[in-house]
């Protein structure tokens, strides 16, 4: 019987940027599966995290310790990449292109931003593009030129960039960021149908309304620590959010969606 392994595997990690540690002693496991949203006050190390399953970034190498992404520590980054999208209001800059909506989309084959002479195009490249714009809705958007769209249109080719491989895993860096409320709600709306194709999410975010559903589990993370994992209905409460962040807030859930407000009550 072969055991799926996780998507992260991280022990005993010191992760460095520049001179400043942001992890003294990481670890984690993120599973195959288990959809998951890694929520922390500004500076916690939540980026460098998401560097770090990206292969950005590396630990120190030291005894004891271990980074493996599948099952893997040598990786190589474009089975990585077939294995794992990433959608990041980072990318959407990195998109300084005069490609259109297509281009966009099949640049994820040669991990590019937009199309340059030396790729070559191949028929199954744009075929699979295409399927994943349609499935997203967004075929349309082929032939428009990526710069002149609104930010709800280009994240929503980001996403089918970051899906056009078919891959298990999706990582979202707030993916909802600068988006007006309808383009917001698409986007959860796309995010959610990939979720029912099976698709697993790693979900980084401020804004706690961008956990959908289907993301069950809740990873804290502050000052560089896990400080706290577990269910989600466990951890969005009042007294876990006010500690986190400290801040009073007040947390509530309807249909599945939570959202957090200024508490002024007493704790
Ligand atoms: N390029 C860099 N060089 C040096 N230090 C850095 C660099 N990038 C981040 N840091 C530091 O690493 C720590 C973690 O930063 P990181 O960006 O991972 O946090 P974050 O949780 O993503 O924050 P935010 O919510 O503000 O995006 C911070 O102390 C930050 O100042």
């Amino acid at each position: 019987m072969s055991v799926t392994p996780p998507i992260l595997e991280v022990r005993n990690a010191q992760v460095y940027r520049r001179n400043t540690q942001v992890f003294n002693n990481l670890n984690l496991t993120l599973e195959q599966g288990e959809s998951v949203a890694i929520i922390g006050p500004n500076g916690a190390g939540k980026t460098t995290l998401l560097k770090l399953i990206n292969r950005e970034i590396y630990p120190v190498v030291q005894p004891d310790s271990h980074l493996k992404l599948f099952g893997e520590e040598r990786i190589k980054v474009d089975i990585l990449r077939k294995k794992m999208g990433t959608v990041s209001f980072e990318s959407q800059i990195k998109h300084d292109t005069l490609a259109n909506g297509l281009e966009v989309v099949v640049s994820a084959f040669f991990g590019s931003v937009g199309i340059h002479s030396h790729h070559q195009v191949l028929p199954q490249h744009k075929a699979a593009a295409i399927k994943i714009m349609q499935e997203l809705g967004i075929a349309h958007l082929a032939d428009r030129q990526y710069l002149l769209l609104s930010t709800g249109q280009q994240r929503r080719l980001l996403l089918a960039r970051a899906m056009v491989h078919n891959p298990k895993v999706l990582v979202l860096d707030e993916p909802t960021s600068g988006l007006d409320l309808k383009s917001a709600f698409q986007l959860l709306a796309d995010i959610r149908s990939l979720c029912s194709k099976g698709t697993t999410l790693i979900l980084v975010t401020h804004h706690i309304q961008e956990i959908v559903p289907e993301i069950g589990k809740v990873i804290f993370l502050k000052n560089g620590e896990i400080t706290r994992q577990g269910a989600k209905e466990d951890l969005l409460t009042d007294a876990a959010l006010s500690e986190l962040y400290d801040v009073p807030i007040h947390a509530s859930e309807r249909a599945g969606y939570y959202s957090a407000v200024p508490n002024s009550a007493p704790l």
